[in-house]
């Protein structure tokens, strides 16, 4: 493999590199224990840092930071806050090479890829920095002609932020932004397979003004069970923000009912990618290989199911192929590369079981199907394509999370609509067509919290995001993200005298 070699090293702000935790402005080890953990690079397995294993008394440590921090932050105006996360963005765009190499590193995507998330996490910066600011409340009619009513939005309290591995700086700013902006204080918790972007932030948060409590970050891969429990049950937290799969999800929401915390959940998804006969084919697949292979298919919104009308599904099969042969894999450092390694080898396994039971069910491989071979020791697998998929098979039921393909023929409107929501998850849904009357009928007929028509991506942080059924509830983004971070308080006030 033609590997130009890239490193931590190559990172030029040095400044953005700390292996530690950060609570109450301090970067700290674990304070109970000498525990640490690795960091891997995906494509090479080579290590990359090694970060302190922190536990649930190092997040009570954050917490009560968090705590004792808002009785002051919440007292900053939205002007203020909203200057941070602007020169917070334009730190971003100032490192987005070196941000872009840590993540790439860590998770594994292109750097092309990379860099367009840290745009895309700064987007999110700048948008809750004009949100921030229209926070309004209401004047309320009363009934009563001595009573006077007015509602007025205060920050929750301390939000607890927990990432993942797919998109490890725009989680933390979709929901760290939108809760500082909402004058919360915040306790990250980043997935353990990649931490280090997160600290970057972190890092960039600091120097953009945020005091010292209101940003507290907890590294942690297998005292993830322990931290998480901490953050659910600690009276101090007041609103628990996850993204992640579904069934660790709903321990958290168990786990949160004891304190009944304010929750958002943006789960594992499953989403129809729906071809009508009428579709413009270039538009579908360019459509196609942005959704299903952005970031080796590992986005919750990936296009999970490829329901294709049958008038032109052999043709959608054929040029959809010919484009997948055409897709380079590799180190996502190394130049021209499409498709980068997966982020762990769970990922590499569960995709491999759904290839080999589609194949069992009647599936076809008509390209890939196996793990790459002569890349050394990285979590590769080839880009695959399958037809003939049926509702028999796990992909079906569960995100397959890798760059495989499955091809799904159907014959009507009526047929596809109710295949797409035969799942217990919602997430995201694709509809490609040129008729208009029916790309808004079955985007009104999905059961999932977003639709995208004749595209392939449904990131934007003005537009809200979120889904139904077991992908959860709550919105990021949009006008909509910032409300929750915040209570709505209403005032009455007696003027008889
Ligand atoms: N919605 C998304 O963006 C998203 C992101 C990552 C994974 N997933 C889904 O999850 C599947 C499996 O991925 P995985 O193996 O990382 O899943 P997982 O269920 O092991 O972990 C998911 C995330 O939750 C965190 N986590 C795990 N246990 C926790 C606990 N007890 N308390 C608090 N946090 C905890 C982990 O750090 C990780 O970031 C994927 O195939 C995909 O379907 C979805
Ligand atoms: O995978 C989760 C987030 C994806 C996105 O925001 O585009």
């Amino acid at each position: 493999m033609a590997n130009q070699k890239k490193t931590l090293d190559d990172v030029k702000n040095k400044k953005l590199l700390k292996h530690k935790g950060l609570i109450n402005g301090e970067w700290v080890d674990c304070s109970s224990s000498k525990s640490t953990f690795d960091v891997v690079d995906p494509a090479t397995l080579d290590k990359l840092a090694t970060l302190p294993e922190m536990d649930k008394h190092d997040t009570a440590k954050a917490v009560d930071a968090a705590h004792e921090a808002f009785k002051t932050w919440k007292k900053t105006t939205a002007r203020q806050r909203a200057r941070m996360l602007r020169k917070w963005s334009d730190l971003c765009h100032e490192n987005v090479d070196d941000l872009a190499l840590i993540m790439t590193l860590e998770n594994g995507k292109t750097l092309a890829e990379a860099k367009g998330e840290v745009v895309y996490g700064a987007s999110f910066l700048e948008w809750f920095a004009t949100q921030a600011e229209m926070t309004h409340g209401q004047v309320v009619p009363p009934a009563n002609p001595n009573q006077r009513i007015v509602t007025f939005k205060q920050a929750i309290g301390v939000a607890a932020c927990l990432a993942p591995w797919n998109f490890p700086i725009a989680m933390i700013t979709r929901k760290c932004g939108a809760a500082l902006a909402a004058g919360c204080t915040t306790v990250w918790k980043p997935a353990g397979e990649t931490p280090l972007s997160a600290i970057a932030q972190a890092v960039l948060a600091e120097e953009a003004g945020f005091p010292k409590g209101s940003i507290n970050l907890i590294t942690s891969l297998t005292t993830v069970a322990e931290v998480g429990e901490e953050l659910c049950k600690n009276p101090k937290v007041h609103k628990l923000s996850f993204t992640g799969s579904t069934r660790v999800g709903k321990l958290l929401m168990q786990q949160c009912s004891s304190t009944l915390k304010k929750l958002s959940l943006e789960l594992g998804g499953n989403s129809p990618f729906i071809v009508f006969n009428d579709a413009k084919m270039g538009t579908a697949i360019e459509a196609a290989i942005l959704a299903k292979f952005r970031n080796s298919g590992q986005t919750c919104v990936t296009a999970n199911r490829v329901f294709v009308q049958s008038g032109i599904y052999d043709e959608f099969a054929k040029q959809l192929t010919e484009k997948i042969k055409t897709l380079k894999v590799g180190a996502g450092t190394e130049e021209g590369v499409f498709v980068g390694p997966l982020t762990h080898d769970r990922a590499v396994e569960k995709a491999l079981a759904h290839i080999e039971d589609a194949k069992q069910h009647g599936g076809q491989v008509v390209y890939g199907g196996k793990a790459m071979e002569g890349m050394g020791k990285g979590y590769f697998l080839q880009p695959t394509v399958i037809t003939g998929m049926n509702t028999k098979m796990l992909t079906t039921r569960e995100e397959t999370f890798a760059p495989v393909v499955g091809l799904y023929k159907f014959e009507t409107e009526e047929e596809v609509i109710e295949l797409a929501n035969d799942c217990d998850v919602g997430l995201g849904g694709f509809v490609i067509t040129e008729n208009m009357a029916r790309s808004w009928r079955v985007a009104e007929a999905l059961e999932v919290g977003m639709v995208g028509v004749n595209l392939g991506m449904l990131s934007a942080c003005e537009s809200p995001f979120g889904g139904v059924k077991g992908s959860g509830f709550g919105r990021e983004g949009g006008t909509q993200g910032l409300d929750e971070y915040l209570v709505t308080k209403a005032m009455l006030i007696n003027v008889a005298n």
